[in-house]
């Protein structure tokens, strides 16, 4: 039986605090027995017991806070401003972000009231006391140039997480052009997405463009990483919020809406387990959450994972070896090329060296699901909301889709190449709404960052400091981007040309990390290239097919009123934009959108 994570939780920390105790106590014992201290009343040494944790504790901070102020003064730096705030505002900021705020709105609001770097601390505003002593010290480090050095220049004075270098060198070799250039697996998948949105069409119906790119992202994702689909499209898709009775129950008890569920509800509670840190155990004290939600998800990739492992056993006692080309799936590839090493035994028998572990091979797809699905859904679901606000930019790409492409035939990736506005709108698109608005890194070693503005000093960071990076806030910044142009606001105006114009040599090429969607450095997205050919085959088809996108104002969630005083952009979102770990619409995004004729081509 396991043990539920609070009792874990105390269990793991007990040692530190009997041992400190015990020890005061043994100590005292032995001073007043040895008459170095005088006989103390019977309580007296009980209770210096019980203080001596905290006693540590506080000597500990202010040791730690003076020895980074020298280690900072001895580097010619400065240790950022603590946000001076009471730990409950801090909490509640958090809290009213997540639930009515907009995407990076708190660290916007932090770093524009402490200049750019600033640290907070949820158990003190001040800095004096603190519970935790590794990396509880959160620091914004929004700069593009401190980005550059948390992602590349000082990349190896970041925490990589555990067997990082494995994962990536494990995963990398899949992702080939050939591969990521096999658009059957879309082909397949559009045709199951056009008929649902024709016949929600014809019934007269709006449809929520969210839910259904998530069921083309989520199907052609588990057929490239598993090779068997999840099969959410042949559920069916949701009726408008006003006629939910129309959903059928097969649509609710569908396999695959277990699957979906499970998946999203353990997104949204990893997100919260982020934000607490390693206390998240106690907020989970009696029952771990997640595990319920993965077991369920293990009922689809178990039998998958069974299958490939059975097929490869097979393929060695057969002595095939495995051809490239046939591992059209990334569990394929996987167990074909970490199985450790075969040798022939005297007896002749095939033995496996270091067979990798089924389990770490889950993790590696699951993570591969959560890095690959979500995010192109959200980079799909903001395009069709920018293509809603921009009828001129809708023309301008079916412009460009039928000059290549023509108005019938699936893209082929020689021709995506040649597609330049449509990579300059979703990039636009990537830019306004980052899929991963947010992002952090932990330092290993203190770290000097460059000063954050001209003048200033270096900032010094310690060791243990989980450095936060809001890229959204970057992107949207008008001193990088561009400064008023008649009279709006040129870095908030969704405008793809800024990728394609004299802009690019102005603003992005002298300051690439301005714009860093998937990151960069050693650890940039591995699936930068396939998530663009995603999102361009479906908008290839979906211009091919439809147009004149509308959004359902009586069926999509309003924005809540306080964003009304925000920056232009903010106060103009006729959706709300949320985030647990990547964007999404919260509500979904309910559009309405007609078919197009061949002569309006
Ligand atoms: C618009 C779509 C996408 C965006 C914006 C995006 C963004 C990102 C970002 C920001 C990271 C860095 C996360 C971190 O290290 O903290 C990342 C990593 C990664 N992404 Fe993507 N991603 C997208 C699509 C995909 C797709 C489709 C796949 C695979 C099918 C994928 C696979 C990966 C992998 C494997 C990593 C980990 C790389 C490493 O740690 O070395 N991504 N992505």
């Amino acid at each position: 039986m396991e043990l539920p994570p609070g009792l874990v939780y105390i269990f793991g920390h007990l040692p530190r605090v009997l041992i400190s105790s015990t020890s005061t106590y043994i100590g005292l014992y032995i001073l007043q027995d040895r008459q170095v201290l005088p006989n103390l009343p019977s309580w007296a040494p009980i209770v210096v017991a019980i203080l001596a944790w905290p006693i540590i504790f506080i000597a500990h901070r202010y040791n730690t806070l003076w020895a980074n102020k020298r280690a900072a003064a001895a580097n010619g730096a400065t240790i950022a401003p603590f946000v001076n705030k009471s730990p409950l505002a801090i909490i509640s900021e958090v809290v009213e972000t997540i639930r009515n705020g907009y995407p990076g709105e708190v660290v916007l609001r932090w770093t524009k009231e402490y200049g750019n770097v600033v640290q907070f601390d949820l158990f003190t505003s001040t800095a004096t006391f603190e519970i935790r002593t590794d990396a509880s010290v959160k620091m914004i480090v929004d700069e593009p140039e401190h980005v550059k050095a948390v992602l590349a220049t000082q990349f190896d004075s970041f925490a990589k997480g555990e067997m990082w270098k494995f994962h990536r060198a494990m995963t990398r070799p899949f992702f080939t052009r050939e591969r990521i250039s096999d658009f059957e697996i879309y082909d397949r998948n559009w045709d199951l997405s056009l008929k649902l949105a024709k016949e929600r069409i014809e019934e007269g119906h709006s449809i929520d463009i969210q839910d259904l790119v998530s069921r083309f992202t989520l199907d052609s994702a588990t057929e490239f990483l598993f090779g068997a689909s999840v099969g959410s499209l042949s559920a069916g898709i949701p009726y408008p919020p006003a006629h939910i009775e129309s959903n059928t129950p097969s649509f609710y008890n569908h396999p695959s809406t277990k699957f979906v569920k499970a998946f999203t509800e353990g997104l949204i509670l990893a997100a919260v387990r982020t934000g607490l840190g390693r206390e998240w155990p106690l907020v989970e004290f009696g029952h771990d959450k997640i595990t319920p939600l993965r077991k369920v998800m293990d009922e689809f990739t178990d039998p998958l994972m069974k299958m490939a492992l059975a097929k490869r056993e097979q393929d060695l006692a057969d002595g095939i070896e495995s051809k490239d080309k046939e591992e059209m799936t990334l569990l394929a590839h996987l167990v074909n090329h970490t199985q450790g090493q075969i040798i022939y035994t005297t007896t002749g028998f095939i033995e496996l060296i270091n067979p990798v572990d089924p389990k770490m091979l889950k993790d590696e797809l699951i993570n591969l699901l959560v890095a690959g699905r979500d995010t192109t859904m959200c980079l799909l679901t903001f395009a069709i909301y920018m293509l809603a606000e921009h009828p001129d930019i809708e023309k301008r790409l079916r412009q460009e889709i039928f000059d290549k492409v023509g108005p019938t035939d699936g893209p082929k990736y020689e021709q995506m190449r040649d597609m330049k506005y449509t990579r300059a709108f979703l990039n636009e698109v990537l830019r306004l709404y980052p899929p991963v608005p947010a992002d952090s890194r932990t330092t290993t070693r203190p770290v000097v960052l460059p000063p954050a503005r001209k003048g200033q000093k270096p900032i010094f960071i310690p060791k243990d400091t989980t450095c936060l990076y809001t890229v959204i806030n970057i992107h949207r910044r008008t001193d990088l981007w561009g400064p008023d142009v008649d009279s709006t606001n040129a870095a908030l105006t969704f405008d793809p040309d800024r990728f394609l114009d004299d802009r690019v040599q102005k603003y992005l090429v002298p300051n690439p990390f301005i714009f860093c969607p998937f990151n960069a450095g050693p650890r940039i997205c591995l699936g930068q290239q396939f998530a663009y050919h995603e999102a361009t085959y479906y908008l290839v088809r979906l211009l091919q097919h439809f147009t004149e996108f509308t959004l359902d104002q009586l069926s999509n969630l309003p924005p809540p009123e306080q964003w009304k005083s925000g920056d232009a952009l903010v106060a103009a979102e006729k959706i709300r934009p949320t985030s647990h770990l990547t964007m999404y619409i919260k509500g979904g995004l309910w559009v309405r959108m007609k078919e197009l004729k061949t002569n309006e081509a």
